[in-house]
């Protein structure tokens, strides 16, 4: 899983036209997560949710779905169920990659629902970067003229971090939702801020 992880980061890295090798090395040594998740039939499945709505905190994610559907990602405010094929993988983008993409990049909101009948299983590969790697975005992606259509490359859109700070973040203080991103980067903020006041 890492290595195909590492494969698709080279894809990506092309992409940011920052090179083939620039994010391989960023995830070389990574602090991923493998995750089994389990949603056992429910009688009422409309009055609940398997996972709510939520980007990954993580950087990419790689999701195997059994054969019960339940996956579905918001798009055009719309919700979307994916397919599940025992020979495919889903792969998508999370927070960590968008803030390291300085925001080229969208993590992507998804939810899992449950049903009456069958129970559900998918196993979930999460790339991270190591504990310690301070995320920050290439000076590729910043030093972009302004005059560049695309205004995402001239201003930074989120704080640097550390990985372990956001990881941290996400399992004491606040539960991965919609707004993760925006809420960690606000409460980073603050804590610089009073960490110089003091
Ligand atoms: O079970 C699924 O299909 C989605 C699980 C998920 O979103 C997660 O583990 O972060
Ligand atoms: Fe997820």
């Amino acid at each position: 899983m890492s290595n195909l992880s590492l494969n698709i980061m080279e894809i990506l890295g092309d992409s940011l036209g920052v090179g083939k090798d620039y994010l391989r090395e960023f995830f070389q040594e990574n602090d991923s997560i493998m995750r089994l998740n389990y949603y056992p039939p429910c009688q009422q499945p409309h009055l609940t949710l398997g996972t709510g709505p939520h980007c990954d905190p993580t950087s990419l994610t790689i999701l195997h779905q059994s054969r019960v559907s339940g996956l579905q990602v918001l798009v055009d405010g719309k919700w979307h169920g994916i397919r599940p094929d025992p020979n495919a993988f889903v792969v998508n983008i999370g927070d960590t990659f968008m803030a390291l993409s300085n925001g080229i990049y969208k993590s992507c909101m998804h939810r899992a629902v449950v049903n009456s009948r069958t129970a559900r299983k998918s196993l979930a590969f999460f790339l991270c970067p190591r504990m310690d790697r301070k995320v920050t975005p290439p000076m590729e992606l910043l030093v972009r003229s302004s005059d560049d259509d695309d205004d995402h490359c001239s201003r930074r859109r989120y704080p640097d971090f550390a990985w372990r700070d956001f990881l941290e973040f996400t399992q004491k203080h606040y539960r991965a939702d919609t707004k993760t991103l925006d809420a960690f980067s606000d409460w980073l903020r603050q804590k610089n801020m009073d960490n110089h006041d003091e």
